[in-house]
């Protein structure tokens, strides 16, 4: 039997190329895929952890930057526990299109929603356009939690999982999201379903 203590749906938004993909395959597999092509609406990927002895599974959503799959993975927003938003940091232009996430998060998401920035790419060092510190800052505006990762070189890629999955679990034990912890965090045992038969890749 496939027992755990809490389900919780992660999803991952940001612009085209920042790494979403990169970091979930990190996380849930342990490896850097090659030649990562775009994400085609959504994806999904689980995987356990251990929270204070408590087995808790995420269920982690990729989600398309590209533009036009925006209807669809606008879609995924609302039932999610937590989104991450993550952009390049060696991107100025997935940074400066932060705002208009936020803007989506406000849209669609559930007001409760646990909200992580995260600075993607980290180990390309010389490429770098946005420092840490302006980062933080934006993150702190918006009362969102920040980190900055690197998919490559697996550096705070773990720390950011297990970080949301231990904030969703304490918020659960307080009972300080919306709906009964029996309901909505261990709705369906998910033991079976291990990817998404209607996403593609390129
Ligand atoms: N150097 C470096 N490259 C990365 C890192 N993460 C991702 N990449 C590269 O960035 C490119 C885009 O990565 P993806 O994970 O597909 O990006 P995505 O955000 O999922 O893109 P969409 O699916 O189009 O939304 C790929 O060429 C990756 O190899 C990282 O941490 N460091």
């Amino acid at each position: 039997m496939d027992d755990y203590k809490y389900l919780f749906k992660v999803v991952l938004i940001g612009e085209a190329g920042v790494g979403k993909t990169c970091l979930v395959r990190r996380f849930t597999q342990g490896l850097f895929p090659p030649g990562q092509g775009a994400t085609i609406g959504v994806d999904f990927m689980i995987k356990s952890v251990e929270v204070n002895g408590e087995k808790i599974k995420l269920q982690i959503w990729d989600t398309a930057g590209q533009e036009r799959f925006r209807s669809i993975t606008q879609s995924y927003y609302h039932s999610a526990n937590a989104l991450i938003l993550v952009y390049d940091v060696c991107s100025q232009l997935s940074f400066d299109n932060i705002p208009h996430w936020i803007q989506e998060i406000e849209k669609y998401a559930n007001t409760k929603v646990f909200s992580y920035l995260v600075g993607n790419k980290i180990d390309q060092i010389n490429r770098r356009e946005i420092p840490s510190h302006i980062g933080e800052q934006f993150a702190k505006r918006y009362e969102m939690k920040f980190i900055e990762t690197s998919a490559k070189e697996a550096e705070n890629v773990d720390a950011l999982f297990y970080d949301i999955a231990t904030e969703l679990t304490k918020q659960a034990h307080q009972q300080a999201l919306e709906t009964d912890k029996g309901v909505n965090f261990k709705a369906h045992n998910t033991s079976t379903i291990s990817s998404c038969s209607t996403c593609l890749r390129f």
